[in-house]
């Protein structure tokens, strides 16, 4: 006996830290989509992920190449056994494979009436293959009295009406407000399957109101799964938040994160997953034996080094001499004029339409920086310098390296200036933070700090990674080479401005 259909209006909302969230769903042993997927993404998001398996696919980022579906009463007796012994603070629903299955999950609903219930109408996987029985959708249907959101493609939209696929944003929309209002449930209506260079989604209620979210369309052909991860992000966060547009604005956001570093992946040929775990890699120690670990332990004798520089030891105490500063700043203004050029070249070369648009970003802020140094310091430290040999020497190896090498080899050259200034900023700033009275260098100590730079360093050390991944094995070791040139100049810039500047005194030899 099904009992009656659940508010769509937001419950007292219920606060989790950690949701205890179970998918039930089926199996992609090839972990992109189904309840792979969906474990991924509840844990991405904090949530305790639990999964209840409809049925087991033979399938692989190509396609589906077979579909097992275990017997019913061993579908109950796993939500049973779940349902028996721990609280359910959300719910997830993917494939069911036929209506049978789709009966015993509603059964289990009508008693178990879970808080927050998702609905993952799944028919069709990215490859076009076929995951539920045909005609099984008026069973689907009912179940939407015990789901407070469901998330169709438009091809499940188009399904669940018995209509046309829609063929614009607007026709979506007017999907959407007919299937909200036909079954009293919140719609999330999703534009993926739309042309165009956004990918909206909407928030659509019985009432026919509905809250959009956009988002830029991410060139790459590795989406396999994404409404998978999408519904269950969803699930997770609205039992953290309580609250429907938090949690699709939230998951929106993660999924983009998750898809513009999808390529770095590199699993299978076909359609691949997207990043789940992206925000938790970025922040975690580089995985044991990638790339970028050797290139980090290979300038360990430079990242020394630098820290032993009597510029960069003055700088942190507050000693360093004004003229030093105004050597090192006048260097370093000259110096970016010419690497945005060179990050201008790795944009042209760079594979993917998001390497692109990081590296001209990248230069475009180099530029910025470039004016910023005339505007808001030289000003205060005037000095006339010409190019120093270092500053010289330096952009000599990246202009070489940005006419002559590879993407691989460009991306490896400019690196050690992302990454080895990084280090120093990340160094010096935790030092300023401890340093008590005025710090003469404060200002320039402070904008350290930037979040924004020490993401896109991380996100240039990954697209090392992924270039060091397709390289051959030659391409690799010209890579390296160029890091540690690099990375040698970033010791010899820091040595500089006390080398030069007092050589220009007659004090030392250069
Ligand atoms: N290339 C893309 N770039 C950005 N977002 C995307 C892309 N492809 C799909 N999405 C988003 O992924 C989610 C799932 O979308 P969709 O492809 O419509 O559904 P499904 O994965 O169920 O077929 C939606 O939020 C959609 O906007
Ligand atoms: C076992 C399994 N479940 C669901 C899907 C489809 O995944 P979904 O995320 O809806 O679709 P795409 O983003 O891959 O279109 C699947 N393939 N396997």
């Amino acid at each position: 006996m099904l009992t009656p259909a659940p508010s769509t209006s937001d419950r007292a909302p219920q606060r989790v830290k950690h949701p205890r969230v179970l998918s039930i769903a089926g199996s992609d042993p090839s972990g992109g989509a189904g309840i792979q997927a969906d474990i991924k993404s509840i844990s991405a998001h904090g949530g305790y992920a639990m999964a209840v398996l409809t049925a087991l696919t033979a399938q692989n980022t190509q396609g589906v190449q077979g579909v097992h579906i275990p017997p019913v009463a061993f579908l109950s007796s796993q939500l049973d056994a779940v349902a028996a012994d721990i609280s359910l603070d959300a719910v997830k629903i993917g494939m069911l494979a036929d209506a049978q299955v789709m009966r015993a999950v509603g059964d289990w609903l009508a008693v178990t009436r879970p808080a927050v219930v998702v609905l993952d109408p799944v028919m069709v996987a990215t490859s076009g293959d076929l995951l539920v029985a045909e005609g099984a959708h008026e069973a689907l249907l009912e179940l939407l009295k015990f789901t407070h959101l469901v998330t169709p493609n438009l091809p499940e939209l188009a399904v669940l009406l018995n209509q046309a696929e829609a063929g614009s944003w607007a026709e979506a929309l007017e999907q959407g407000q007919q299937l909200a209002a036909a079954h009293e449930v919140l719609v999330l209506v999703k534009g993926g399957h739309l042309p165009g260079e956004e990918c909206p989604d909407a928030l659509v209620w019985p009432d026919g109101t509905h809250q959009e979210f956009r988002a830029p369309r991410i060139a790459t052909k590795n989406t396999h799964g994404t409404g998978c991860s999408l519904s269950s992000a969803v699930a997770t966060l609205r039992a953290q938040t309580g609250d429907w547009v938090e949690s699709v604005r939230l998951a929106k956001e993660w999924l983009s994160g998750a898809l513009v570093t999808a390529d770095d992946l590199g699993v299978g040929s076909g359609a691949g997953p997207i990043n789940h775990l992206h925000a938790l890699w970025a922040n975690a120690p580089a995985a044991a034996g990638t790339f970028s670990d050797e290139l980090w332990a290979d300038c360990a004798p430079q990242r020394q080094a630098i820290f032993e520089l009597d510029f960069i030891k003055e700088l942190a105490a507050g000693t360093l001499e004004s003229k030093h500063f105004a050597y090192y700043l006048a260097q370093d203004a000259l110096y970016l004029g010419t690497y945005s050029r060179v990050l201008a070249r790795a944009s042209s070369l760079a594979p993917t339409e998001e390497e692109q648009k990081f590296w001209a970003q990248g230069a475009q802020n180099c530029i910025e920086v470039e004016m910023s140094l005339h505007r808001d310091w030289l000003s205060q430290f005037p000095l006339e310098s010409p190019m120093g040999p270092v500053t010289k020497h330096y952009l000599d190896h990246l202009q070489a390296v940005a006419c002559s090498g590879s993407y691989g080899e460009v991306v490896a050259a400019v690196l050690p200036c992302y990454w080895l200034y990084a280090e120093v900023g990340r160094v010096l700033h935790s030092d300023y933070l401890s340093y008590s009275g005025k710090h003469p260098y404060g200002a320039w100590l402070e904008s350290y700090a930037d979040e924004d730079f020490s993401r896109a360093t991380e996100r240039a050390v990954a697209i090392a990674d992924t270039a060091a991944r397709h390289g051959s094995a030659p391409e690799r070791e010209r890579m390296r080479a160029a890091f540690a040139h690099s990375a040698q100049y970033e010791v010899d810039f820091f040595a500089a401005p006390h080398r030069r500047v007092d050589a220009d005194l007659g004090a030392r030899r250069d």
